[in-house]
């Protein structure tokens, strides 16, 4: 599938790392570094704007490396890109690591995924079907 994209950073275009691979790698575009000390939050350019399909959506997730290594992570994970955005798309990190990070220019922050949705219409009713779990949740089917 081809998505429209203009990329305003001085990196390539997101890539897939492996053939198989689900998330493009997404590379932060900083004119200096960004430094987050711990619980610290920043909103990380990218320099990309794209037109995804109607139906399509992207989700902005963490990278596991640097959520293990760092306690880096996607604060609103997964961010959620709409096919009608027009805007940069930008990385909310946070820093959840008891040292300071650097974030240095096209370093790969975040990954990003396309993925098919629906829109719904409501249907409002009086009853919901029965189930056996009914309202059941939150561990409630034991360990
Ligand atoms: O991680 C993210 C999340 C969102 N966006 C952009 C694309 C998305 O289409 C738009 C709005 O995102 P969202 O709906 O999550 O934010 P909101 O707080 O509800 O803002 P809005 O009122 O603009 O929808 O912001 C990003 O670039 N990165
Ligand atoms: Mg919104």
């Amino acid at each position: 599938m081809n998505v429209k994209v203009i990329n305003k950073s001085g990196h390539p275009l997101p890539k897939y790392q492996t053939e198989a691979s689900a998330g493009l790698d997404l590379h932060a575009n900083l004119e200096e570094s960004v430094i987050l000390g711990p619980l610290e939050r920043a909103l990380i350019p990218t320099g990309l704007f794209m037109e995804l399909p109607v139906g399509y959506e992207a989700q902005v997730r963490p990278r596991s490396g640097l959520a293990f290594k760092h306690g880096l992570t996607v604060l609103n994970t997964p961010g959620t890109i709409d096919a009608d955005y027009r805007g940069e798309v930008k990385v909310l990190l946070v820093n959840l690591s008891n040292e300071k990070f650097e974030i240095k220019n096209g370093e790969r922050v975040a990954q990003m995924v396309v993925a098919k949705h629906e829109q719904i219409s409501w249907e409002p009713v009086e009853e919901l079907s029965v189930t056996d779990r009914g309202a059941g949740g939150y561990g409630s089917t034991g360990k």
